[in-house]
């Protein structure tokens, strides 16, 4: 039930579902409203932000007038000062994580067009979000901070480009950010943070993007501007460490560069690792033993392959293409593999991928942008026996599982993780077989 209030902007609802975003989603005189720092259930006043739409607006909560029993302080003194990092740290860990896998149920059927039998069948109404290790804090091993007009490194506003610095963020690891004042920093500069394998830290300071000239007037002029900005090449500096850190997963250690990917959370690597190897070895195994791993970074879910590789439920694996368009992850990748099963390919997948060979097993593990139709069109024309899908925005995730619809695949199993606690991300794994399997 919502009312408008007297004042036009403000209105009082009860919203009852979470969304994809981190809001709860409520209704107002039919159009949907998107509420921030609202948990579903409780009754808020909310400040309307965003009306331009013509379905759904936007607000953010002024008042709570009925709270939510799983409301609680804020722990990420940060985001209470209006950084944009922990958005979901007023919410206790165990509701946020059950608020999670109704948005995973949300969006497969929303987007992912799964109707109600096929979900039964997924068994997602009783599939959790399962947390990565006890703690909902001090679990980022790597973090991108602002430098402010003052030299102070800090957490990007939530709102607009400003930097909130002197506050602390609950993600890091424990001393990842302790003394960060100290440092002359370069106004208008960014920070890359890694906590390595052994407690070691290394800092690079990334010099401020320079201003480029504008080639034509306008919004188009201005988005062109932003984009050569943000692509254009910046100077690093070396403030502490090494510009490389190690990671470990398992016996295997990887030097990867500090501005360069690595999953955030410390236990991450590991339990994809592992969730890979086990779906794919439910799902039937490896076959002749051939496995592409698109956007694979580095190689770790290669390297989970390999590791059990000859398994009985899991088969012998003879090559994985590593394919990703970074250099210095591919770079890694090589440094770390001797043992000739792993083969790196540098390049956009769409392109790569399809010049490989056939493949037994697929591994995606795409950004946050998805694979899209291209990518998922070359994979199902190679005609895999097992697919592993990863995906950290769910949306996106559950469009890419629709579109393996389209090609003939069907999902066996679907699993979910709390990879990003205190904020609204989740990570999901897909194994997706050929709807009509031949073996
Ligand atoms: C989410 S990361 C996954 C990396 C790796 N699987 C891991 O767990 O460490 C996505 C990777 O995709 C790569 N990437 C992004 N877009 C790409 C594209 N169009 N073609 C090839 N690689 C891409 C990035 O360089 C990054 O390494």
């Amino acid at each position: 039930m919502s009312t408008t209030d007297d004042d036009a902007r403000e209105i009082v609802l009860r919203p009852d579902r979470p969304a994809n975003g981190g809001e709860a989603v409520g209704r107002l005189d039919g159009r949907v409203v998107f509420v921030r720092d609202a948990i579903p259930g409780e009754l808020v006043r909310a400040r309307i932000v965003d009306d331009s739409r013509e379905r759904f607006v936007r607000a953010e909560v002024i008042e709570i007038i009925e709270p939510s029993p799983f409301r609680v302080e804020p722990i990420c003194d940060a985001a209470r000062h209006g950084a944009g990092c922990c958005d979901l740290a007023f919410v206790s860990l165990e509701h946020a994580r059950d608020l999670k896998a109704q948005v995973v149920r949300d969006a497969l059927g929303r987007i992912g067009g799964f109707g109600a039998d096929a979900l039964d069948d997924l068994g997602i109404a009783s599939t959790p979000v399962t947390g990565l290790g006890d703690s909902g804090t001090g679990w980022r091993v790597r973090t991108r901070l602002g430098i402010d007009s003052a030299g102070r490194a800090g957490m990007h506003a939530r709102h607009g480009s400003g930097i909130v610095a002197g506050h602390s963020c609950a993600a890091p690891e424990a001393g990842m950010l302790a003394g960060l004042d100290d440092l002359e920093l370069t106004p208008g500069g960014d920070l890359a943070i890694v906590a390595d394998m052994d407690g070691g830290r290394h800092i690079i300071e990334i010099a401020p993007p320079r201003p480029v000239r504008r080639a034509r007037r306008g919004a188009r002029g201005a988005a062109q501007a932003t984009r050569r900005r943000r692509e254009q090449p910046r100077a690093q500096r070396v403030v502490e460490g090494s510009a490389t850190a190690p990671h470990r997963v398992g016996d295997r250690i990887w030097q990867i560069p500090v501005t360069g990917f690595w999953q955030a959370h410390r236990a991450a690597p590991a339990t994809y690792g592992q969730t890979v190897v086990d779906l794919v070895a439910a799902a039937g195994g490896c076959g002749d033993g051939v496995v592409w791993d698109l956007y694979g970074g580095a190689g770790v879910l290669a390297g989970a392959m390999i590791d059990v590789a000859g398994r009985a439920d899991l088969g012998s694996v003879a090559t994985v293409h590593v394919v990703d368009s970074d250099a210095a992850a591919l770079a890694a990748a090589e440094a770390t593999f001797d043992d000739g099963i792993v083969e790196v390919h540098r390049g956009e997948v769409a392109t790569v991928a399809a010049q490989l060979p056939t493949p037994d097993v697929v591994i995606l593990d795409p950004p946050r942008t998805g694979a899209g139709a291209a990518v998922i069109g070359v994979v199902a024309d190679a005609d895999p026996d097992v697919i592993v899908h990863v995906g950290c925005d769910i949306g996106r995730f559950a469009r890419d599982l629709a579109l393996f619809g389209d090609q003939g695949y069907r999902v066996q199993e679907i699993r979910a993780f709390d990879a990003f606690p205190l904020t609204h991300h989740i990570e999901a794994i897909a194994a997706l077989v050929p709807a009509h399997r031949r073996r």
